[in-house]
């Protein structure tokens, strides 16, 4: 196998070359800490390069003792990855419920609904919440935003942040305190600080952002969540090739699974809703739902169901379809408070 078939990133791939290293066999008697050096990389990388360069050199060799797609897992492992996925709360007890415990990390979930349900409220919950320490239940991980719309509002931010801090400091539901003793000693700002805010004004911009992500995630591996606020804004306007606006989206749909998968990070996408013509009659949809349907693992809607907030597990391939209530609040996403309060199971 040649370097150029490696199944490394492209920018790896770019550093090898410029450091010098052409073929296999000049990676082969290596040492990580070596190529780590050469490469301006962390030892893991490196240990990571040269795993998959030993690899590559087994297949090399004729004996075909070794078969050409490996990498097989059983049930049982992936039975047990899935049921050690790790969470982000969404500060809501009953929405977490439907949820299985939160927005999963390595699956993409998609989350739609009317303008002013909350869509904005929860892609901020989730940037703060992803931050919460481990000792309180959370991933004490980072957040990356991107604004296609200019929705993301630092005040708020700043305000859903202080109310995380004040629930880390009581009880509160959705935490998971097992240290009572803990103090906490983040400040607000901190949180605002481990929020990568990217801001994208046209689709073009925001199909560069989704490829630059893989080698911006690789430099900040702590981060646990991506969050596109709305991912479809930029495709919903000005776009008459509509074959090329379905291409551009199944593309970006894919890395941002594959980035899922490979970093262990949640991917959420806020959508907006639209009205379609069916039978007659104009229903609801989400946007752009026909091209996008088979790009996410999992579509939550959010809805008025009179004057409360609800939201519903739309399509999943291991949550059953459920409906409960929210609330967006002062200090953000919290649990509905109204006394008929009740988790619907379809
Ligand atoms: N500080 C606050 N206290 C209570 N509720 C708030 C507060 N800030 C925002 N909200 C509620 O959140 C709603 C706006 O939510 P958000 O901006 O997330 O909607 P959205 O679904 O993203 O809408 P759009 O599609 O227009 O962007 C407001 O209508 C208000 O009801």
């Amino acid at each position: 196998m040649e370097l150029a078939r490696l199944p490394i990133s492209a920018s790896q791939r770019g550093k090898l070359i410029s450091a010098g290293y052409t073929s296999l066999s000049s990676l082969s008697s290596l040492s990580p800490s070596t190529l780590a050096q050469d490469l301006k990389i962390s030892d893991n990388e490196a240990l990571e390069i040269l795993r998959v360069v030993s690899q590559g050199s087994r297949l090399d060799k004729p004996d075909g003792s070794h078969a050409i797609v490996n990498g097989a897992q059983t049930a049982w492992d992936m039975l047990h990855e899935e049921e050690s996925l790790k969470c982000i709360t969404t500060s809501c007890v009953d929405l977490d419920d439907i949820l299985g415990g939160g927005i999963k990390c390595k699956e993409v979930t998609e989350i739609g609904g009317v303008p002013g349900i909350g869509k904005t409220q929860l892609g901020i919950q989730l940037a703060v919440n992803v931050q919460i320490p481990v000792n309180y239940g959370g991933l004490g991980g980072k957040a990356i935003y991107i604004d296609t719309e200019g929705s993301f509002m630092l005040e708020r931010s700043l305000q859903i942040a202080e109310a995380c801090i004040e629930d880390m400091s009581g009880n509160s539901d959705f935490l998971q305190k097992d240290f009572q003793s803990c103090q906490v000693k983040a400040q607000p700002k901190d949180f605002l600080q481990n929020i990568f805010y990217f801001r994208v004004c046209s689709y073009t911009e925001q199909i560069a952002m989704i490829n630059y992500l893989d080698k911006f995630i690789s430099e900040h591996k702590d981060v646990n969540v991506v969050i596109i606020d709305s991912v479809t804004f930029h495709f919903r306007q000005d776009f008459d090739d509509l074959a090329l606006r379905t291409r551009l989206l199944s593309g970006m749909a894919l890395k941002l699974m594959k980035l899922a998968k490979k970093f262990s990070l949640a991917v959420v996408l806020l959508n907006q809703v639209t009205t379609k013509h069916t039978e007659g009659s104009f229903q609801l949809t989400l946007a752009l739902g026909d091209s996008w349907s088979h790009s996410c693992t999992n579509r939550v809607i959010l809805y008025w169901n009179g004057d409360e907030r609800y939201a519903y597990i739309d399509k999943s391939p291991s949550l059953r379809s459920a409906s409960a209530p929210y609330s967006v609040t002062g200090k953000g996403i919290r649990t509905a408070t109204s006394k008929c309060k009740r988790i619907k199971i379809m």
